[in-house]
């Protein structure tokens, strides 16, 4: 299940710094550098992390392709938060090993809107018998902001989506910005997804995705980034 890769990086961020996790090791990291990513301020984290991936995506561009793919996986590796939500080469890697049909890709912004559909579209795939779900079921959603932990499922309704000033990220430019550079970030990977779809191998993207990550939102005539499409759905 994917999600708006920006806004699953802030879900992840704001999730391990409420539990305390976010400098955790990683069996992928190199010694040190989690402890090295912490901080309570989304902005920092994002320049932070940013910097030293560009810096290891290049290192790994150098290299002959095959060397070059797998050292660029490893570069995401590093970072549970950013690295994570770069989709594509991980799918492509399932894609090479296993049949189209037997990868099935779902889109979280789909599960709000629509559960009952998603949910029994993954019941199809894996094979289980279809569950009749309540609708207190179907307008839960679980580990969510303001009540993080499996425990506990709150209104699907209640979700709060969007990316604002909070905490120690009072400055609501600073805020825009790091979405922006994440957002420029994220977008080969976002296009080489919508191009699987576009091919018939994986479902197509939530509309709002093509908006945000599609070449038309990079062009000179698209518009400024602004809190309400630093929204997510
Ligand atoms: N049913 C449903 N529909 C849409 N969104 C939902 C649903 N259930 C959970 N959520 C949101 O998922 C976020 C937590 O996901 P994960 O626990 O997988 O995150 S993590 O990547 O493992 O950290 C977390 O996002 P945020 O609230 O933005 O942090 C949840 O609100």
């Amino acid at each position: 299940m994917l999600r708006d890769p920006v806004f699953r990086a802030h879900s992840r961020f704001v999730e391990q710094v409420q539990f305390g996790t976010l400098n955790a090791t990683l069996p992928t990291q190199p010694r040190g550098y989690a402890a090295l990513a912490n901080t309570t301020s989304f902005v920092q984290y994002v320049d932070w992390v940013l910097t030293h991936m560009e810096a290891c995506l290049q290192r790994a561009q150098l290299k002959p392709p095959a060397l070059a793919r797998h050292l660029t996986m490893q570069c995401y590796l590093w970072d549970h938060v950013i690295g994570y939500s770069v989709y594509d080469i991980f799918l492509l890697n399932y894609l090479e090993h296993f049949p189209d049909k037997q990868v099935l890709v779902v889109y979280m912004e789909d599960l709000a809107a629509e559960p009952l559909r998603i949910l029994e579209q993954v019941e199809a795939h894996i094979g289980v018998p279809h569950h009749q779900y309540n609708t207190t079921e179907l307008a839960a959603a679980f580990n969510a902001r303001g009540s993080y932990g499996w425990g506990r499922g709150s209104m699907l309704s209640d979700r709060k989506g969007s990316i604002e000033p909070s905490g120690v990220d009072q400055n609501a430019t600073a805020v825009l910005e790091a979405v922006e550079r994440l957002r420029r970030f994220f977008a080969p990977s976002v296009q080489r997804l919508f191009a699987l779809a576009d091919e018939g191998r994986i479902t197509r993207a939530p509309q709002a995705w093509r908006a945000r990550y599609g070449s038309a939102a990079f062009s000179k005539d698209a518009p400024p980034a602004t809190p309400q499409n630093a929204s997510a759905v």
